[in-house]
């Protein structure tokens, strides 16, 4: 391989020793790819990945939209909270919380004391096609999807700034392109730490 292909193909370096025990948490609108890329994010990393929205399913022994039809939004908000703390209190991992996490003031400071934190962001347009895929958004099945996505990213954009300790933009494009925006951001952070 030639100097100029090595280049061209090597992922950006980042050693999640330099975590310090933190997690790195995704925060963003539905669809931007929390899951998706963070399960390849730590598959690249070699740390254990973890999905808020699949926590809180095993716990309540219901899917999201059941927990929303049968228990209500609050009571929802109330689980996805503690089951963040508590993968938080946990080892280093990659967190991928659900879009609606950061509303929770209490949420946003255990981030900040646990984690490094991300928000992916993309066009509604973008997330609107992408969260509509799977039928598993309570949040979208009764009104128009990119009204909703166009809504929630004005009343939540001051939450993420927040939380947030780096921003990436996946924009289009292969889920290997944010994994990648993702490391780069992550490599910088290390620098500047
Ligand atoms: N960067 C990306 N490029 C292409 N498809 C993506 C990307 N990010 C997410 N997707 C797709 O969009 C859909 C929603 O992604 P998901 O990871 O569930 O989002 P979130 O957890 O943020 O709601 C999935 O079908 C996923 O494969
Ligand atoms: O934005 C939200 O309020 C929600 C996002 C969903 O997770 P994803 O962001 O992973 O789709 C899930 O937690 C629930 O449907 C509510
Ligand atoms: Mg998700």
């Amino acid at each position: 391989m030639t100097d100029a292909a090595a280049k061209i193909s090597a992922p950006p370096a980042f050693d999640p020793a330099l975590l310090q025990g933190r997690s790195i948490a995704l925060i963003g609108l539905m669809g931007v790819g929390k899951t998706t890329v963070g399960r390849r994010l730590a598959r690249r990393l070699g740390l254990p990945f973890r999905d808020a929205d699949a926590e809180i399913e095993a716990a309540a022994r219901l899917s999201i939209a059941d927990i929303f039809a049968e228990l209500g939004e609050a009571e929802f908000r109330a689980g996805e909270h503690r089951v963040i703390r508590r993968l938080l209190e946990g080892p280093s991992q990659v967190l991928a919380t659900g879009g609606g996490a950061v509303l929770n003031a209490e949420t946003r400071k255990a981030l900040k004391a646990r984690a490094v934190t991300i928000w992916l962001r993309a066009e509604p347009e973008v997330l609107a096609e992408r969260a509509t895929r799977r039928d598993t958004r309570p949040l979208l099945k009764d009104a128009d999807p990119l009204a909703v996505l166009t809504r929630l990213q004005q009343a939540r954009e001051p939450f993420y700034r927040e939380a947030a300790d780096l921003i990436v933009e996946t924009g289009a494009g292969p889920h290997s392109r944010a994994v990648d925006a993702v490391l780069a951001a992550l490599s910088q952070w290390a620098g500047r730490k």
